[in-house]
């Protein structure tokens, strides 16, 4: 078993109370999951704060205790150490109990608003074709080796990131991938990870309610970069608007991908349909599965990834261009009568659903018109929804409100919000529809053959929170059944 002193190895600590040769079984944040000779630490968090449960931690089984601030009566036989930052501490004590998991493998991160997830899924996908054993912490699922685990969160608190991490080097993985989202970088759930590089894919507004400010919200994803080693590689969109900026301060090697300038990366599209994409990627001419302006940057990305990790770039794109995307990110259906084209898509912020919107149009043979069923998530961002309802107006020729994962909102105000501020026309346009099933029958109700119908921001998702319950729903099967149900 380990001693508390091993797995504080580069931890600032301010002082120690009591025997740090006490063992540790394991380590936890939540006192709820305290067992015999857990290591239970104290974090502060947004809904509570961890240094209120030490008492329940101790009751419950805690020898140790890592906390900011020292209760005002110190148990017996207790060790407790005060540490600058418990978060931070969290994640370098997780990756001494792993082992340093991240040492063992490459680890590569993949941060931004929209496309971490097909990112990190293309190169799970790229490096497993290329005959490596691999794993990867998405939004939709974590991988090991093949095996697939349920995703909680885009990413894992610290310690599930290194309990994951480890499970990988043990089974033989060489390779992880993982999206980095803000909100994890902010909490430092990857603090004391070994990135051998990382990739920026854009920004744009999302989680205004949780970073308050956009420059603050960019700070956060760009101290992901300012703390890569200079042994690793980072690669940015050349064509964001903060693409520079974010790799200004970062010790790692830096490489560009671009559309429209000249980088190291270098893609142009010369088609780019339902079938898929055409595109020269530095100068050499490749098909790809996946659709859209935005999945030729994301292609890019990992292009870029995987010759920075020394990997035949003839071998690369030809394992890309056959490889499809992530669950629901533009997964489409053509229902065998009408020839309505179904799209589900995970676009949940204004960037992602303007983008998806743009590409639908340039997919657009003739006058076909697009229909949109979008709603915004409770319990989130207040700020992105009108700008939603005004976008999916602007972009389509009908454009039902409908439900998102209400949680403990009132969806009826949310659906408000998203009419707040709608233009005349934008006015004409929409309908509001409470509920989602409802919502998609009426798209399809209203739609003639060859039309498009949209169905934005659940992607994968297999549930409706409505009031902290989630029900079962999945737009995709919604899709099918309804197309099947009206004969369409
Ligand atoms: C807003 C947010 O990010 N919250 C995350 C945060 O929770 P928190 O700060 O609210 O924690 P808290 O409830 O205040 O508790 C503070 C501490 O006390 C502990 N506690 C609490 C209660 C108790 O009885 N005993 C106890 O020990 C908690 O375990 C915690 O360590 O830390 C928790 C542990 O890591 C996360 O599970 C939790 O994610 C919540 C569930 C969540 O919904 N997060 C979303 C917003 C999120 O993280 N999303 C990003 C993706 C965003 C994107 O699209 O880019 C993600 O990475 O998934
Ligand atoms: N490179 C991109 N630029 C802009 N939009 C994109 C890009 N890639 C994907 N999208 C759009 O954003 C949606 C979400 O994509 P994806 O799941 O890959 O992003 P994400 O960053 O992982 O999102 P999340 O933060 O919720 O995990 C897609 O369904 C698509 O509409
Ligand atoms: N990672 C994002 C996903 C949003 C998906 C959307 N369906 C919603 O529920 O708002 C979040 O947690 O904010
Ligand atoms: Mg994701």
């Amino acid at each position: 078993m380990l001693i508390l002193q091993d797995i504080l190895y580069q931890v600032k600590i301010r002082s120690v109370n009591g025997n740090i040769q006490a063992p540790v079984n394991d380590l936890q944040i939540d006192s709820r999951k305290i067992g015999k000779s857990s290591c239970f630490i104290a974090i502060r968090g947004v809904q509570a704060d961890g240094h209120a449960f030490i008492g329940k931690a101790i009751e419950s089984g805690a020898a140790t205790i890592i906390c900011e601030e020292l209760p005002d009566v110190l148990a017996d036989g207790i060790c407790y150490v005060q540490v600058e930052n418990s978060a931070e501490a969290a994640g370098t004590m997780a990756a001494n109990f792993y082992g340093q998991p991240s040492m063992k493998l490459k680890l590569i991160g993949v941060t931004g608003t929209n496309g971490k997830t097909t990112v990190a899924t293309l190169l799970y996908k790229l490096f497993t074709a290329l005959g490596y054993d691999c794993g990867l912490l998405s939004t939709v699922q974590n991988m090991i080796a093949g095996r697939q685990i349920e995703a909680t969160h885009t990413t894992p608190d610290a310690i599930s990131i290194n309990a994951l991490l480890r499970n990988m080097v043990d089974a033989g993985c060489s390779y992880a991938f993982m999206e980095v989202s803000s909100h994890a970088v902010h909490q430092h759930r990857i603090a004391g990870l070994h990135f051998a590089g990382g990739i920026f894919t854009n920004i744009s507004h999302d989680h205004l309610d949780y970073h308050k400010t956009f420059d603050e919200y960019i700070r956060v994803k760009k101290a992901f970069f300012d703390g890569l080693a200079a042994s690793a590689f980072a690669i940015s969109n050349l064509d964001d608007k903060r693409g520079s900026v974010m790799l200004q301060n970062t010790a790692a090697v830096k490489y560009f991908y671009s559309l429209r300038s000249l980088a190291e990366f270098k893609g142009k599209i010369l088609e780019n349909g339902l079938t898929g994409l055409v595109m020269t990627v530095n100068d050499q001419e490749v098909h790809f599965r996946l659709i859209g302006e935005f999945n030729a940057y994301n292609l890019l990305a990992v292009y870029g990834a995987a010759t920075c990790l020394g990997e035949d770039r003839h071998e690369v794109l030809r394992c890309l261009s056959v490889l499809s995307g992530a669950e629901g990110r533009f997964e489409y259906l053509v229902s065998p009568v009408d020839k309505i084209i179904g799209i589900v898509d995970y676009a949940h912020t204004p960037d992602a659903l303007e983008n998806v919107l743009k590409t639908i149009h340039q997919l657009r043979k003739g006058d076909e018109r697009v229909i949109t069923v979008v709603g915004c998530g409770g319990d989130r961002d207040k700020t992105k929804r009108p700008v939603m309802g005004q976008a999916a107006c602007d972009l389509s020729d009908k454009a039902i409100f409908t439900s998102d994962n209400p949680r403990s909102e009132d969806p009826q105000e949310i659906l408000k919000d998203m009419e707040a501020g709608l233009t005349t026309a934008a006015r004409r346009k929409y309908i509001s529809v409470v509920d989602r099933r409802e919502a998609i029958k009426t798209a399809f109700s209203l739609a003639n053959p060859g039309d498009i119908i949209l169905i934005a921001g659940k992607g994968h998702e297999k549930y409706q929170e409505i009031k902290g319950v989630k029900h079962h729903f999945d737009d995709k099967e919604e899709m099918e059944r309804i197309m099947e149900e009206q004969g369409r």
